[in-house]
């Protein structure tokens, strides 16, 4: 702040020292220039030309000084801005990015807030040195030749009816520029991020096309940006300079009259010539503040949004959690929907137990295994973590308790080390040691049996490409199995991660998974019928309800609908050519009984 106010007097002592020098050389034209010229005594000019070169350095070095002080706050209030909008839109939650397409947030991020930097370092400056010049040149104007400053000023009237005019065109046209600017992001984004499907189905023209007509009407925009600023700086030109050539005979003609002196008349004019200059670029400083206020308008768009899933003002100290999940009459409706995707659910997964949850396609599976570490609020009942509410604990104390792997893995743009090792903390409270994380490492790639990444160019040290795309689907979800492995959660949700391994692979992930995360409670959803026969007990979604939960076995033997959707799911499985699906789920899994294994990790 300081350095912005040094900046500001820097900019005003500029712009002062630029109107001194026409009253120096007013004195000079009517002191020593007059005298001295008929005595020949051109000492008597020393003094008022050393004055001018002396308000000429310092104008220059006022200038100087302006920029170096604001380069700091300008670039230190985007880079603050940048970082309060990435927290922010870490902290949101995952329904606002459902609806936020990520080219519109990347142009706020990026675009919007360099344009407000350039505003801070060079517009506002250029505002506030604009009407200061303005103002009191006015002022010596009128002082210097009252009636000729009048006229003058009377070209006030039409700057600010044209300024007024273009602030409110442009506004719209500075808005809508910057919202193409991110709609042309999101396709950016979309296409580069799906640029396998589309080079699949051959659709790589049509998204060509598709851009191309974005950036066509992107381009049109712009050129009506320019067009408006053009005209405004046409007029702003003309009119000065017209009150000027006025104001040029006026001033003549009163000089020959004798009503003004040559002196007033030349200072007159040079703080006229002075004063016009910020007139002229008056356009451009109004583009670039409407630019910045745009950007500002959208930059609060984001971070106004409120957090729907906020910490508890008071949240509960837990301690270190067991792991007993209770899902008591939970409802959820997403909020675009008009129905409810889940309708009184009641789900018990006790410490320790694997339970796999399953339904027909579209029941809501993921949905409710996004509630228990709180991605989404249920909308009806609770979710219990060791039987408190989890809206009642910190997010951040749930989300260490429960990890989460999907079955679209996510993976960064990092070594394999920090892709597995993202939910274990490197510094902080929960700090983990650096042999610790190495254990649990080599251990998570060894459950996950992702022992391929031994073989990578660099082993762990590997950068995977982005997103991980350099490698195949199987191993990108044995690498987000690890991650989630290596948390050492005492909640572990598996939203179909292995559906992409082969049933032996899958086989051996799971019977690791087993000893390694020994007393950790899981719920893992089901797509095939080898994960169903892998876990204690099963749960039957139907129509947003658990209707029923059971072994494998009995459900078999009990549940109508369970043994629908076993076999749609043996038809998918074996739809999809894969000849060692397990057709025959009749083994029982070889775990000890869910309740006796409860017990176990209780004690
Ligand atoms: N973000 C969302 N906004 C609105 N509706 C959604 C959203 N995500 C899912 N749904 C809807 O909620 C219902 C349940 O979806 P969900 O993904 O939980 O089902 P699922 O049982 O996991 O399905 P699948 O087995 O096909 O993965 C579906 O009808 C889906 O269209």
């Amino acid at each position: 702040m300081p350095r912005l106010v040094g900046g500001l007097l820097s900019a005003l002592g500029a712009s002062l020292a630029a109107l001194a020098i026409p009253r120096v050389l007013q004195a000079l034209v009517e002191g020593p220039l007059a005298e001295g010229a008929a005595a020949h005594d051109l000492g008597a000019l020393v003094v008022p030309v050393v004055l001018v070169l002396v308000l000429g350095v310092a104008e220059a070095g006022f200038v100087l000084l302006r920029r170096n002080l604001v380069m700091y706050p300008g670039t230190r209030i985007e880079a603050e801005m940048r970082m309060a909008l990435f927290r922010h839109l870490q902290d949101l939650p995952v329904a606002f990015h459902d609806r936020w397409p990520g080219g519109q947030l990347l142009s706020r991020i990026m675009g919007d807030l360099g344009l407000l930097r350039r505003w801070l370092i060079f517009g506002l400056l250029q505002l506030v040195v604009s009407a200061v010049t303005i103002v009191v040149g006015v002022g010596i104007l009128l002082a210097t030749a009252g009636w000729l400053g009048l006229v003058y000023l009377a070209g006030a009237v039409p700057v600010t009816v044209i300024a007024f005019r273009f602030s409110r065109r442009y506004r719209v046209i500075a808005r809508l520029s910057q919202d193409q600017s991110g709609d042309l992001a999101t396709t950016v984004e979309e296409s580069v991020h799906g640029i396998r499907v589309l080079k699949a189905f051959g659709r790589g023209r049509d998204a060509l096309e598709s851009f191309t007509g974005q950036a066509e009407e992107l381009r049109q925009t712009e050129m009506r940006k320019a067009g408006n600023q053009a005209t405004v700086t046409t007029s702003l030109q003309l009119i000065p300079e017209v009150t000027l050539a006025v104001c040029l005979v006026l001033g003549s003609v009163l000089a020959a009259q004798g009503q003004i002196t040559l002196g007033d008349l030349v200072a007159f004019f040079l703080t006229a010539a002075v004063i016009n200059g910020p007139v002229i670029d008056l356009g451009m400083t109004l583009s670039m503040t409407l630019n910045a206020r745009t950007a500002v308008d959208r930059f609060c768009e984001v971070m106004e949004t409120p957090n729907p899933l906020p910490d508890p003002a008071d949240p509960v100290e837990t301690g270190p959690v067991r792991g007993h999940v209770r899902l008591r009459d939970v409802s959820f409706r997403y909020e675009d929907s008009a129905v409810p995707v889940l309708d009184h659910v009641d789900l018990d997964l006790p410490v320790g137990t694997t339970t796999a949850l399953v339904g027909l396609t579209g029941s809501g599976k993921s949905t409710l295994a996004m509630l228990v570490p709180r991605i989404f609020d249920v909308t009806g009942g609770e979710v219990l973590l060791d039987g408190h509410d989890v809206r009642t604990m910190r997010r951040h104390d749930v989300r260490r308790a429960v990890a989460v792997a999907f079955e679209d893995p996510t993976l960064f743009s990092a070594s394999v080390r920090d892709n597995v090792l993202l939910g274990v903390p490197e510094d902080g409270p929960d700090a983990v040691p650096a042999e610790e994380r190495e254990r649990r490492l080599h251990e998570a790639v060894e459950v996950a049996q992702a022992g391929f990444v031994a073989d990578l160019p660099q082993g762990v040290e590997t950068r995977i490409g982005e997103e991980g795309l350099s490698l195949s689907g199987g191993q990108r979800q044995r690498l987000a199995l690890a991650r989630a492995i290596a948390a050492r959660p005492a909640v572990l949700v598996l939203d179909d991660p292995l559906s992409a391994l082969d049933v032996a692979t899958e086989e051996a992930v799971t019977s690791r998974l087993r000893e390694v995360l020994d007393g950790t409670t899981s719920l893992v959803i089901a797509h095939r019928p080898s994960t169903v026969a892998l876990a204690d007990r099963v749960a039957v979604l139907q129509d947003g309800r658990v209707t029923a939960v059971g072994t494998h076995r009995d459900l078999l033997a009990t549940d109508a609908h369970y043994r629908h959707v076993i076999s749609s799911l043996e038809q998918d499985w074996e739809d999809a050519d894969h000849p060692d699906a397990v057709t025959e789920p009749d083994a029982e899994p070889e775990t000890t009984a869910p309740q006796a294994q409860t017990e176990e990790s209780e004690r």
